[in-house]
Formats: structure tokens, sequence, C-alpha cells
């Protein structure tokens, strides 16, 4: 197990929002955290990320303790997109780069730019390189702070809704990115989705967030009309299109 949590629990002073969660984690798989604005799931990656302190619980990454972990160890093995990012007057190639801080010591290393540049061409950056993080559009500017997170070469990818502000075909693309490198350089990433459709395609496993706790856990059939309404409060149908499962809510 790469991550394992138990028993977690965090209220921002004295409002609960996180109440006994438990779950695990393994290498290469892609969990998506779902729930209703409001449910607790940024705060949960956060606390993954030792932002946020949980009052209560334990999380192990690879078996450490976070709370042994200084923020320089936690860097190489937790990569973290947040919700909102914005850009500046810093081109493409260094902002990836930076990504590299935890592994630099004195001087960049022709590793830590070869890494750069393997990111930047798996992303399909490289025509970017030299672009301003702030002339970008949403949906580059996304690709760029995903390639950062993924030269830390972390063991974990936590992704805050990182589909939200993207057209339809950066929605598919940067999902499939997500799961392709999951699989491929074993990465556990845990997505916060809103979208049930995106989430059911590129993902392995799905924990639905409600009222703080785990409301229910597993694979693709928890994704069923009973939960959704249940979570969302809404009347939904879930068909098998063309071998591809689909949400289709009912008006409320
Ligand atoms: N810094 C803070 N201080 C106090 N309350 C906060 C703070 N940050 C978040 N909250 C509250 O905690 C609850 C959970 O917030 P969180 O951002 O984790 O929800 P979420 O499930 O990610 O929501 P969304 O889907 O809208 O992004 C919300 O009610 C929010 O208002």
């Amino acid at each position: 197990m790469i991550l394992s949590i138990d028993g977690v629990e965090f209220s921002y002073k004295s409002r609960k929002i996180l109440n006994n969660i438990k779950f695990e984690v393994e290498r290469g798989e892609v969990v998506s955290i779902l729930g209703v604005n409001g449910a607790g799931k940024s705060t949960l990656l956060k606390c993954i990320n030792k932002i946020l302190k949980p009052k209560r619980g334990t999380i192990l990454i690879d078996n450490f303790d976070i709370n042994k972990l200084d923020n320089h160890e936690l860097a190489k093995k937790v990569g973290y997109v947040p919700q909102k990012a914005e850009g500046n007057y810093m081109t493409v190639f260094d902002a990836v780069l930076l990504g590299r801080k935890p592994h630099i010591k004195w001087e960049i290393t022709d590793r830590d730019i070869e890494i750069t540049y393997k990111v930047l061409k798996l992303l399909n950056l490289e025509d970017y390189a030299l672009r301003y993080t702030n002339e970008l559009s949403g949906g580059e500017l996304q690709k760029v702070i995903i390639a950062r997170a993924l030269v830390q070469e972390p063991q974990i990818l936590l992704l805050d809704e990182p589909t939200n502000n993207l057209d339809l075909k950066n929605q598919l693309e940067v999902m499939k990115i997500i799961r392709d490198i999951s699989k491929s350089q074993n990465i556990a990433s845990i997505v916060v989705m809103h979208d049930l459709n995106l989430a059911l395609r590129y993902s392995d496993k799905f924990i639905m967030l409600k009222d703080g706790k785990i409301f229910a856990e597993g694979d693709r059939s928890i994704i069923n009309p009973e939960n959704i309404k249940a979570v969302y409060g809404v009347n939904a149908f879930v068909e098998n299109i063309r071998g591809i499962p689909v949400v289709i809510p009912v008006d409320v």
C-alpha cells in the first residue's frame, strides 16, 4: 500500500469537516474523490499533503507516518496540483524545473534538466518551453502545473479538480495523461472530481464523501443510481453506451 489513511478527523475551528476517514490506495491506482461542494474533498487532499494537520488519525505514505517526514522528504513522495493556479513571468521550462526543488542540493544537474525535458515532451509541452506561464490558456497552464508535480517523481499525485475550466478535448487529454502516467510510472493518483462521467471513465476506484464521512468506496459498481441520489440528491441513470459507463442525470 502506498497510502494508508486511518481514523482521520479534521475540523476548521469547531466545525468538523472530516470524520473517521479510512481508506487505502495502491501504487498505479487512480482514485476519484467524489461528493458535493463543501463535502471536504480539498480538505482531505490538503491533509494528505500536510498543508493541514488532522486532529486525529494516521496517514502513512509508503509506511512512513507523514508527521515524521519533513516537507522536503514529503515533496519527494507527494506531488500536489491545487485547484487554482496562476501564471507569472516565468517560462514554462523554469516553472516545471522548479518542481525538481526537493531533489536539488546545490546546483541543477543534467538529470534535473533531462527529467524536465522528458516530462515536457510527455505532456506535449515542448513547443511552450520558452513561453511565459501568464501567456498560456487555462488548459495549457493546467498541464504545466501537472508537469511540475511530475518532475518531483512522486509516488502519489494529488489533483484537485484537474479538469476544471478545460474544454472537452483538454479534459479527456488531461485525464488520459493522469491515467497513463499512473500506470506507466506506478504512481497512485488521487483526483478530486465533479464530473462523474470523466471519473467513471478514467478511475479504478471511487470514494464518495458525505457529511464528513466515507459514504461509499469501491469500484465502478458504487456509481449507481442509489448512491448518486443519496450523495448528490439527484436522480440518475447509469447506462453502458458503446462500452463506456455513462451517468445520465434527470432534472431535479
Ligand atoms: N480555511 C477555512 N476555514 C474555515 N472553513 C473552511 C476553510 N476552508 C474550507 N472550509 C469549509 O470546509 C468545508 C469543506 O471545504 P472543502 O474545500 O474541503 O470542500 P470541497 O468538497 O473540496 O468543496 P468544493 O467541491 O466546493 O471544492 C466547506 O464548508 C468550506 O466552507
